[in-house]
């Protein structure tokens, strides 16, 4: 087996008999007897022995099974030691294609076209704006005009 070592991002990581899984593959890794993780969306490492000495417990790293667990390792702001312990554990690599890409949310764009029900109790409303002034002015006047003395 030839080993080398090559740098993909923040990770060194050794590549060893280019064995390469599937997303399926790897989820079907994720019991405390047998764990596996991918991280960098495309290097699996078999953690299972680690996992009683993590000194984050096994569950985090077990909730991190089936997916690209590269956020959650990221996240915890592991050490450079920890980084470069997950040589250790490689495994292979995992089809790219088979991880989902990851989708930020893009809020909706804003209703263009209002309900015919609130355009008219808009227009309501605006009228009695208009409306309501002139109401209370004349009223006003009235009343002037009818307690004024000759
Ligand atoms: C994605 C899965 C993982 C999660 C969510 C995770 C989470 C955590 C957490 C929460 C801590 C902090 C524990 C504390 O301070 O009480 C921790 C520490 C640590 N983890 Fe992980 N971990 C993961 C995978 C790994 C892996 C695969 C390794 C190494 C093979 C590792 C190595 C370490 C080490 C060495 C520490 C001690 C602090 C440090 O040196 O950064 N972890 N982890």
């Amino acid at each position: 087996m030839v080993i080398h070592s090559r740098k993909q991002n923040k990770f060194l990581y050794v590549s060893g008999d280019g064995r390469v899984f599937t997303l399926g593959e790897v989820s079907k890794h994720s019991s405390n007897q047998d764990c596996w993780i991918v991280i960098d969306g495309k290097v699996v490492y078999d953690v299972t022995k680690f996992l009683d000495d993590h000194p984050g417990g096994d569950d985090v790293i077990l909730t991190s099974t089936g997916k690209d667990a590269t956020d959650d390792f990221e996240d915890v702001g592991h050490s450079t030691t920890a980084k470069a312990m997950l040589d250790e554990y490689y495994v292979g690599d995992i089809a790219s294609s088979t991880v989902p890409t990851k989708t930020t949310f893009v809020p909706p764009p804003p209703n263009q076209k209002q309900s015919s029900q609130t355009q008219s109790s808009e227009l309501v409303i605006k009228t009695l704006q208009f409306l309501v002034p002139l109401l209370i002015l004349g009223l006003a006047l009235g009343i002037h005009s009818y307690t004024k003395t000759p």
